[in-house]
């Protein structure tokens, strides 16, 4: 049997860091990455036969959990037919109606690859609706890895130290200002410095980039409010939130509308689909009909959407996601009870089907500053323990946990139990 860590040595000489994301390579937990050989529902089985009750869950696509047979189903059903055509299909527009009906915010929608496509050409869509430049976002949110948005970015930037990456032009950062997230005054501050010239404000309306940070009472709705008064557009990146903290997104669940949502994840079922839509003004700006040009040899694959189309419609059954929630409260009302107990200061935060362990005296954690203020020596000690004990978190302290309908209350205990072993661990070593 090949062991994960001689798998990752040979992946090191080919592949650079081993890893073809760098959120996999476990930096800075002082051990290889766990290569996994299989995935079923709830669970991943390492090369080694190990099995894991995971909350990753790809990143957030499983939200069914893995293999789903209707899912696979559906890609089966399409396979005999070819991979890609680069013609337009019906399944397109299949898809393209199930988002629009699901999100009414969003009027006409594109299919592209990658939630970093969806991002990426929302922002030059709304440089070119708008004819301006800048764009604003907030520190510690992540909206995949363009040159524009890769600027005090979270996720995998943000674990390995380097929010702002090189080789992202100084000209080019220039026109992103990076605001502190949840802080409504220093929104307005800076619109009504240069709010003419802002084409957009791009933010995840969950933070699930930097752990899980919920949006403060009414910092959406103030977004919206400022983004009208100065006509920019306002771009909800979705690609975490949408179809997982409720059926419409973070949208629904906090009501407030965006002019353009960004989707990426459990839109794909598990296949690598991106998509961005929006008001119908905005959107006919779009080449062929439009000026601004975006454009994919893949995009709207059919096999991808035949994936995402099974899974969208099978998460739309009521209660779906009622019952995610709920068992995000047990798990988290179950490791708070258990930290306590042990005497370790950990605080957990949930949106719907997310959620977010922070290692912190603090009761609540709101932006970026408080975030990395966290104990992250704490966060490894824990995740190190729950993967000895069978639970693959996030191998990072700034990504949110994701529960998927497969979890059964089993699943919840067998973790609540690594959790007490784990922080008796913890505090053994203190
Ligand atoms: N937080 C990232 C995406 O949402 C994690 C996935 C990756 O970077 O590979």
């Amino acid at each position: 049997m090949t062991t994960s860590a001689e798998l990752f040595e040979q992946a090191c000489r080919h592949i650079p860091g081993g890893v073809n994301s760098p959120v996999r390579a476990f930096k800075g937990l002082y051990r290889p990455p766990v290569f996994m050989e299989r995935a079923q529902g709830a669970y991943l089985f390492d090369v080694e036969g190990k099995r894991y009750v995971d909350y990753v869950g790809s990143w957030g696509p499983m939200i069914t959990g893995h293999a789903d047979p209707d899912v696979l189903g559906a890609v089966r059903e399409r396979l005999n037919n070819g991979l890609s055509f680069g013609t337009p299909t019906a399944i397109e527009t299949t898809m393209a109606d199930l988002i629009c009906e699901i999100m009414p915010s969003i009027e006409m929608v594109r299919m592209v690859n990658s939630g970093t496509e969806a991002t990426m050409s929302a922002i030059r869509l709304a440089r070119g609706f708008t004819g301006r430049d800048k764009i604003v976002k907030f520190e510690g949110n992540y909206h995949g890895h363009s040159d524009s948005l890769l600027v005090k970015a979270g996720s995998g930037a943000l674990t390995h130290g380097e929010p702002s990456s090189p080789g992202v032009p100084a000209s080019l950062a220039d026109h992103t200002i990076t605001l502190s997230y949840n802080d409504i005054d220093e929104v307005e501050r800076c619109f009504e410095e240069i709010g003419s010239q802002i084409a957009c404000i791009i933010v995840e309306p969950v933070a699930g980039n930097m752990n899980c940070i919920p949006p403060a009472e009414g910092f959406l709705k103030a977004l919206r409010h400022v983004c009208d008064r100065y006509q920019s557009v306002l771009i909800f990146d979705e690609v975490m939130t949408g179809f997982r903290v409720a059926m419409g997104g973070a949208q629904a669940y906090y009501g407030v509308s965006p002019d353009l949502t960004c989707l990426g994840k459990i839109v794909g079922g598990g296949m690598p689909v991106g998509a961005f839509g929006g008001r119908s003004e905005i959107m006919q700006e779009l080449s062929p009909i439009g000026p601004v040009y975006q454009a994919g040899t893949l995009s709207g694959n059919p096999l991808a959407m035949a994936a995402g189309v099974a899974l969208l419609s099978k998460i739309r059954e009521p209660g779906f996601h009622d019952a995610l929630a709920q068992r995000v409260d047990t798990l988290c009302n179950g490791l708070e009870s258990r930290a306590h107990e042990a005497g370790i200061d950990m605080i957990t935060q949930r949106a719907g089907g997310m959620f977010g362990v922070f290692f912190t005296g603090q009761r609540s954690v709101e932006n970026f500053a408080q975030a990395t203020a966290c104990d992250e020596n704490a966060f490894r000690r824990f995740f190190s323990a729950m993967l000895e004990h069978g639970v693959y978190l996030a191998p990072s302290a700034y990504e949110a946990g994701f529960m998927s309908s497969a979890h059964t209350p089993e699943d919840l205990q067998v973790t609540l139990d690594a959790a007490e072993h784990a922080f008796a661990q913890m505090t053994s070593r203190v």
